[in-house]
């Protein structure tokens, strides 16, 4: 069923009507539901079948510690990009055995916490990367277990600045450089080499890329193969799309198949989706403040803002915004703008809605990248974020108070 849907001329997630989420909890708020994150995940880890594979959540998509939790409950890896997304994966009761570490800048104590908590495996993106691992692997008495990011140069087709497979971008080590660092990887004695990384980028709506950087990774495991190089596992990173708009991304059953199909015997695969688990089991809910309509735009002013969900500023993303109880009034085209003092503050634009002060409006797909962005820009607390189960609804992190962003200044002696 779907997560959010209108029922009796209100919109409810799961069994709860939002309309009473944000009289208990207030807006702006965020809304997870519970089961969307499970039969997303599921999709995925049944696509797979009987062949071994892991399903690292992507925990960069939505962090929140009961969101890592409920997908750990499934069985999900994880796909860290830092110590603190470990530490929020670990107190999540995440399985250390089970997290892959992604990223262009570890530090040596970010290595060091990983190695301790015995991480599946680190995706290096780099030789200098690959030295430094070996030095604090050696000062622990440890051996890091690790793939290669590959930068296969591929075009994912997606909005520039989350488009990562090409040579121009900073990820991953040229893949026909990496045959040669694989060989030092094998001569190093704190390292041991586990697999190929590659992550060509997020919000890809055709399959071709996927394909296009698979074929470019095999091509390279038959190098490695030849090298004496022994690969045990292929992580295909994460990438794959969700419907914002009139996006057609194909299923995560077709996806997983399109890659399947190329991959030779039993080999296990990894993959790393966020966007498709998270984005769509969410949504921001906000309140009209003031109607500001002018000769030029109608403005509806509302309490969230840029701070609270970025996407539509940083990448003039498009987001479904629709009202939580609709009701009989004047229809015309809004523009939804935050009081952040940017003019690139809004949430959406020329939205046909009917809109009156103190309506509610969610803001769909926002379950990845968005609380996981916010930030405290013009003093701004950022939301409270509830989980829907059922029909409970359980606060799973408190609104910040301006206590909480103070807490951490101080004045000049
Ligand atoms: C290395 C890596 N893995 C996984 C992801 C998750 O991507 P998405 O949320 O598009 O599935 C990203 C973000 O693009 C990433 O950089
Ligand atoms: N933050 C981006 C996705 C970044 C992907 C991270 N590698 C978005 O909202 O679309």
């Amino acid at each position: 069923m779907a997560p959010f849907s209108y029922r009796d001329g209100t919109l409810y997630a799961e069994e709860v009507p939002v309309a009473q989420l944000a009289e208990r909890f207030g807006t702006p708020l965020y809304v997870y539901s519970r089961d969307a994150l499970e039969s997303h995940y599921t999709a995925f880890d049944d696509a797979f079948g009987e062949h071994p594979h892991r399903i690292c959540y992507a925990v960069k998509a939505n962090s929140n510690l009961a969101v890592l939790n409920v997908l750990a409950r499934c069985g999900a890896g994880f796909d860290i990009v830092s110590g603190g997304e470990l530490e929020r994966v670990l107190r999540a009761g995440g399985d250390p055995d089970k997290i892959v570490f992604s990223g262009v800048g570890k530090t040596a104590e970010e290595m060091a916490a990983a190695l301790k908590a015995g991480i599946h495996c680190f995706n290096v993106e780099s030789a200098a990367e690959l030295e430094l691992l070996n030095l604090v692997a050696g000062e622990l008495d440890a051996v890091a277990p690790i793939s290669i990011r590959v930068n296969p140069d591929v075009d994912a087709q997606t909005h520039p600045y989350i488009s990562t497979g090409l040579k121009e971008n900073k990820f991953g080590v040229d893949i026909q450089k990496a045959p040669a660092l694989y060989q030092r990887a094998a001569e190093l004695p704190h390292i041991a080499v586990r697999g190929i990384d590659c992550h060509i980028g997020s919000q890809l709506t055709r399959l071709d890329p996927f394909e296009d950087a698979l074929e470019r990774v095999l091509k390279l495991l038959g190098e490695l193969q030849n090298l004496g190089i022994e690969i045990h596992h292929l992580d295909l990173g994460g990438g794959l799309g969700v419907t914002y708009r009139d996006e057609t991304p194909p299923p995560p059953s077709d996806y997983v198949a399109a890659l399947l199909k190329h991959i030779p015997g039993e080999l296990p695969v990894h993959i790393e989706p966020g966007r498709s688990i998270a984005a769509n089991a969410g949504l921001f809910l906000t309140q009209v403040l003031f109607l500001k309509p002018t000769e030029h735009r109608n403005f509806a002013i509302v309490d969230g803002a840029m701070n609270d969900l970025i996407r539509p500023s940083l990448y003039a993303a498009w987001q479904d915004i629709v009202p939580v109880t609709p009701h009989e009034a004047d229809c015309r085209d809004w523009d939804i703008v935050g009081p952040v003092c940017e003019t690139g503050d809004f949430l959406g634009k020329d939205r046909a809605l009917a809109l009156e002060p103190g309506d509610l409006l969610a803001v769909r797909s926002a379950g990845a990248y968005g609380f996981a962005m916010a930030s405290n820009y013009n003093s701004r607390n950022r939301p409270a974020e509830v989980m829907v189960d059922g029909d409970q609804a359980f606060l799973v992190r408190a609104r910040e108070t301006l206590e909480d962003q103070l807490r951490l200044e101080t004045l000049l002696p």
